[in-house]
């Protein structure tokens, strides 16, 4: 792969299986012995080819349930793709509500493993150790088993390590919108730092205005589709007008549906 790529995915794939069961009594189960629970195929990611380059902040747009968390998920090796192929270079770290992080852990033992799943030696992990913990605001928890954190206390420890250890790739799903207000300005105040330079980071955000202050290409995602990826502006354009559902008043006036504004207030 060229140096300055940082992700390669070719015509990648990921459709779940569920199991529509509802039948959940043994009554049920008895009366619907010969109707067998059904099961239903979510195609999430539909053959999806991009490019990203090293050092690139790229912004993951589009509604609810369009697969934007299990792209992220594909690129960063937590979910085998079912069809084509990912290439990475770099050490990647995925953040979002404690995916990567062992729950039946501690907070120290879990620094440690992905400390060490980033390639850091345990000296190394060592030195960090002290400032990952004060970053987390986490002193008093250090060795409680991370199961009975809040999920906020969870998001803090992933962004903590994550900005103290370094992953060449980030993909942060969502990390504005976890943790308390002063942590998210924390989090802000890192990414406005010189923290992203030189990393190449996938960014999923619902805010418009954090994917326009940070992003310098978006892509916009519909129904498991990268319908487009390039310039932000554009990307953000798509997913308005994809939150443009024009339903009918009363007075037959076509009106613009809440989501839409809620949207464009975002944005302003
Ligand atoms: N582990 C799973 N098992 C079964 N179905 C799943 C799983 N994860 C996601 N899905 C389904 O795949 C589709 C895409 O979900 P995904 O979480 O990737 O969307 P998203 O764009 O990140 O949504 P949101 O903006 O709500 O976070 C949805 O229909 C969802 O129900």
């Amino acid at each position: 792969m060229e140096n300055n790529i940082a992700i390669k995915a070719r015509n990648i794939s990921k459709t779940f299986k569920i199991s529509e069961d509802s039948h959940n009594t043994v009554k049920h189960r008895l009366f619907n012995l010969f109707n067998p629970p059904r099961t239903k195929y979510v195609p999430a990611v539909k053959s999806m080819t991009l490019e990203i380059m090293k050092g690139e902040c790229i912004g993951l747009l589009g509604r609810n349930g369009c697969g934007k968390s299990t792209l992220v998920k594909l690129l960063a090796g937590v979910y085998p793709t079912d069809s084509g192929y990912i290439n990475i270079n770099g050490s990647t770290m995925l953040m979002n509500l404690g995916v990567g992080m062992s729950h039946e852990l501690t907070a120290r033992e879990n620094i440690y493993v992905s400390g060490s799943v980033l390639g850091l030696k345990i000296k190394e992990i060592d030195a960090i150790f002290d400032e990952i913990v004060a970053f987390a605001e986490l002193e008093g928890f250090i060795d409680t088993k991370i199961k009975f954190y809040s999920s906020g206390m969870v998001a803090r420890l992933g962004f903590s390590i994550a900005v103290n250890a370094g992953a060449d790739i980030m993909f942060l799903d969502e990390i504005f919108a976890v943790g308390d207000a002063k942590f998210q300005e924390k989090a802000v105040k890192v990414f406005e730092s010189s923290w992203i330079k030189g990393k190449t980071v996938i960014l999923v955000s619902h805010s418009l205005e954090v994917i326009r202050q940070y992003c310098n290409r978006a892509a916009f995602l519909k129904n498991g589709e990268l319908k487009y990826i390039g310039d932000t502006e554009e990307a953000i354009a798509l997913y308005l007008k994809d939150n443009e559902i024009i339903v009918k008043s009363e007075s037959a006036e076509p009106v613009v549906a809440e989501e839409a504004l809620t949207a464009a207030a975002l944005s302003a």
